[in-house]
């Protein structure tokens, strides 16, 4: 099956954007080039604080939990331990991502920001002192409260800044940010796991970064979207006229243009919203929550957001993340959080090429050709795990396990494979997802794609480890494998192209269909363009 065609999409061709300037296609795009100037690129670089550490929180429990011994409780941690001081923080995550939803709407973007700042701070403080396991478990769910809001708030503070040719490459450094946190945290896991009580400045030193982003944010603006919907459209327009400056041969009409056409879609939803608020008698978040749910273009965007983020999460990449030196030091390898460091490392740099590609080869086709090759290593790596034997006792670090033989390479070798393929599609497509949300619904459609995010993740963390004693690690493997079968389909069947379109057009394209064919023909027609002005 060719990923790129798209037979079954039967429905109404509509045009992909129809403002009151009468123009369409890829009108908000047009004339648009360059890298951006340095002003966005400076609010996405201090936005981004808060994804170094959402990885440095989530990348530093692999070497913490192998580093802790009995310094919690007086005794060593039981793999029920071990889920839940993982699970703990994805579950609070999992909380925080509504409820910061709805706040970005009241309160304003920069807030959560903020708030998510304060409990970076506290919980890392708090990790850092406790001597038991309940008062590790307390420290990270402030943590995953944290980690939830601004896994929310940082690609959508983004995306709403962003120019639409920019867009897909600036949410990434997010993405960047998180795996380089990630990378970061096990570098200083290995540095700090043969120190007594190391693991305490493991997790302490996220601290400083949530306070270096404290002060950044006074410099920091609202987001135009933001600001307009607030009525502030004067702020607004000179937001606008920062983010454009240098990318336009013609800046007052460009920023002119996405001001009416943010205008006309807060103008047009709210017509929607008052229209369904006095027909049922229902309170503004009610009404949203149903517009989210019942209105067909909504309902398609939230789908796919959920898809895509459910997916990040179902495929098992998480269970290395989180486990990868407990799963090397069963394999037998003397220095398990330096043997895991491979696989933050190859995440981060998979993501960079990521950064390079999502903008060119496009969201949709990155991931229909990356998840193959993660079906492929997750079938090998079961392969082979058929060939090693694992100690039985998993509750400590694995003393007795035997030295590492040809199978053990070929798994981490398997293993790296899966990385790379995920770090380069699914890692940092699903982020993209406030795109796909008209204004009026995209704090809410984004933080329930969120805390699907976060749900699954809970879940993934809760269950590795019991799934690799009672099915084997082959049969986990083959799971994770089986979830990406069913995801590659349900990608291929309803997530179209959003390459290079401003995020107004992005959601006008889910009007009157899941729009898969025409984005193909879109791209193809953008091909063509561009090969013969070349
Ligand atoms: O996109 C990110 C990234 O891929 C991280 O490496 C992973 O730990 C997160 O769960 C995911 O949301």
């Amino acid at each position: 099956m060719d990923p790129e065609s798209h037979e079954h999409d039967i429905e109404p061709t509509a045009p992909l954007i129809e403002h009151e300037h009468g123009s369409h296609g890829n009108a908000l795009g047009e004339g648009k080039t360059g890298t951006g100037n340095a002003f966005i690129w400076t609010l996405t670089l201090a936005a981004c604080v808060g994804g170094l550490l959402f990885g440095y929180d989530t990348g530093v429990i692999s070497s913490t939990l192998v580093s802790i011994g009995t310094d919690l409780s007086n005794r060593h941690l039981t793999n029920l331990d071990k889920g839940l001081i993982t699970a703990s923080t994805s579950l609070f995550a999992l909380i925080a991502s509504p409820i910061a939803g709805f706040l970005a709407d009241k309160a304003g973007r920069k807030s959560i920001i903020i708030y998510s700042d304060i409990l970076f701070t506290a919980g890392a403080a708090w990790q850092a002192i406790t001597s038991s396991v309940w008062g590790m478990i307390l420290g990270r769910s402030l943590v995953g409260l944290a980690i939830g809001g601004a896994s929310l708030i940082v690609p959508l503070y983004i995306a709403e800044l962003a120019p639409g040719h920019l867009r897909g490459r600036l949410t990434t450094v997010q993405l960047l940010l998180i795996t380089g946190g990630q990378a970061i945290a096990y570098i200083i896991g290995w540095i700090f796991s043969s120190m007594p009580g190391g693991w305490r400045w493991m997790v302490g030193i996220g601290a400083f970064p949530a306070v270096t982003q404290i002060f950044m944010l006074v410099l920091m603006p609202e987001t135009p979207r933001y600001l307009a919907r607030a009525g502030q459209e004067e702020k607004a327009r000179q937001i606008l006229k920062k983010v454009y400056y240098g990318t336009t041969s013609d800046l007052s009409s460009t920023v002119d243009t996405i001001l009416s056409t943010i205008k006309n879609e807060i103008m047009e939803e709210e017509e929607a919203s008052s229209v369904l608020k006095s027909n049922q008698h229902t309170s503004k978040f009610a009404a949203t929550l149903s517009s989210l749910l019942f209105h067909p273009p909504h309902a398609r965007a939230l789908t796919i957001a959920c898809l895509l983020q459910g997916l990040q999460q179902a495929c098992g990449f998480n269970s290395l993340m989180y486990f990868s030196a407990t799963i090397f030091s069963q394999l037998g390898f003397k220095s398990p959080t330096l043997t895991s460091l491979s696989i933050s490392v190859t995440n981060f740099i998979f993501t960079c090429v990521a950064f390079f590609l999502i903008d060119r080869l496009g969201r949709r086709r990155s991931l229909l050709y990356t998840i193959p090759i993660m079906i492929v290593s997750l079938v090998l790596c079961a392969v082979m795990f058929r060939f090693v034997d694992l100690p039985t006792d998993t509750t400590k670090v694995a003393l007795d396990a035997p030295s590492p033989g040809l199978s053990t390479y070929l798994i981490v070798i398997s293993l790296l494979l899966y990385v790379s393929s995920y770090a380069t599609g699914l890692g940092p497509v699903p982020w993209q997802q406030s795109e796909l949300f008209p204004l009026s619904v995209r704090s809410l459609g984004s933080s329930i794609s969120t805390s699907t995010n976060w749900g699954l993740n809970t879940i993934v963390g809760l269950t590795f480890l019991p799934m690799m004693q009672t099915l084997t690690p082959t049969w986990t493997f083959v799971v994770y494998a089986c979830v990406c079968v069913l995801g590659w389909v349900g990608i291929w069947w309803c997530y179209p192209e959003t390459k290079g379109l401003e995020i107004e057009e992005v959601t006008t394209m889910l009007k009157d269909g899941w729009g898969v064919k025409e984005s193909m023909e879109r791209l193809k027609r953008e091909q063509q363009r561009a090969r013969v002005s070349r």
